[in-house]
This record gives structure tokens, sequence and C-alpha cells, in this order.
């Protein structure tokens, strides 16, 4: 099975476009201010007008309230909505959207349990845990600690072209997700990283 791709970070419609253009089947669009790639709703209707049919918006939040995501998917686009903090299943299940939980992997982290708990949810992100940072850290987890569950798995975390051809092979997720890794700067998508990954994706 084709391994899909998601490019999270997003801060601009010409990149939500090029990575369109290149066979993502996602993009994700960042609504947590403390993040170097965080983007308004207003900012969030532009970078995702126009963007081509059949490429999915995901909108990420870390601890939002309610009204954050009400406010966002009353206004922009969204097809599915990205938890990336502590929430609980029954808050991420209240939004009559699909959803993803984000998982920051530890040595300890029971995939099985969690993957039962967040029943709900679409498909498990599994990132790196790094204290203090709740995402986009750049850096790879012991993939080694990924255990095979119902749910779809989206490989995230320190991913790029120079690993992902082999992260696919050790792993086979449904997904992988990538966000600095294809960056030329924080918020700023490079579009020679964004070929580059996406053409290793396909060869792998
Ligand atoms: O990207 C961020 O800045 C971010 C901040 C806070 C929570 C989540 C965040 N990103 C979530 C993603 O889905 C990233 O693509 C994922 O963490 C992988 O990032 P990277 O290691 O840079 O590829």
């Amino acid at each position: 099975m084709r391994t899909r791709v998601k490019i999270c970070g997003i801060t601009r419609q010409q990149d939500a476009d090029f990575a369109a253009d290149s066979g993502a089947d996602a993009i994700g669009l960042v609504f947590y201010p403390p993040s170097p790639r965080a983007i308004s709703v207003a900012q969030a209707q532009n970078v995702t007008r126009g963007l081509a049919p059949f490429v999915s918006t995901v909108a990420l939040f870390v601890n939002p309230s309610v009204a954050d995501v009400s406010r966002c998917l009353d206004a922009v686009s969204v097809d599915i909505i990205q938890f990336h903090g502590d929430e609980s299943p029954e808050f991420c299940s209240q939004f009559g959207k699909p959803y993803i939980k984000a998982i920051r992997m530890k040595p300890d982290t029971n995939l099985a349990q969690l993957s039962e708990a967040y029943g709900s949810a679409q498909a498990l992100l599994l990132d790196a845990y790094q204290p203090g940072v709740p995402g986009g850290t750049g850096t790879t987890f012991d993939w080694s600690l990924i255990r095979q569950i119902e749910k779809p798995i989206i490989l995230a975390g320190g991913l790029s072209a120079d690993n992902v051809a082999e992260a696919i092979k050790q792993v086979r997720p449904f997904a992988v997700d990538v966000s600095g890794g294809v960056e030329s700067e924080k918020g700023i998508k490079s579009h020679d990283k964004i070929s580059a990954f996406m053409r290793e994706v396909a060869n792998a």
C-alpha cells in the first residue's frame, strides 16, 4: 500500500499549493500560538484558499479550549483535527469531525492501551518526546518502541529525505508526517526539500 504523506506547519499559500501539487495527502496548520509555525484563523483561510481537491486540511491544537476549536472550524475548511496535547478522548470526539491523536513516545508508552482509549480517533500520530516541547521537535524517537495496533499509524518526528525511506522500511506506517525536515527556516517550506521527501516516499 502507498504510504500517505502529511506536511505540517504550513504557513503560506504557495507552500500549501506546492505540497498538494507534489502529491501530499494532507497539509497541517498549527493553531498553537507559542509555535514558530503558528497561524491565525485569517491566515489559515488564505493558506487553504484554492487548495486542490482531495488534499485534506488538518488543524492542529495543543490543549485548546472548546471555543478555540469551534472558532477555527466555523471559519476554516478543516477535514481533520489533530490534538497534540493532553486532551482526553471525550474532549477530542466532541467536535463532530474525524480526529488524530498525537502520542509523544516514551519507553513506557503503552500503545495498545492508548489505541483502545482513543477508540474514536481516526489514527494515532507517533511523535518524539521532548520535555516542554509539544511537537515540531525535529528529532526522531526509537522506532522499535512502536507496536502494531489496529489503528492507522502516522509516523512523525525528525523525518526528512535522508531517513524517511528507512523509517518506512522499519515501521511500515499508514502515513508519514514531516515539518522541520522540509523547511528552509521555521514555518517556511523548502520546495526542493518537499520534492526530495516525496521522491523518497514514493521509492520506499
Ligand atoms: O510544528 C510545530 O511547531 C508544533 C508545535 C506544537 C505542537 C505540534 C507541532 N507540530 C506537529 C506536527 O504534526 C509535526 O509535523 C510533528 O511534530 C513532526 O515535526 P518535525 O519533527 O519537525 O518533523
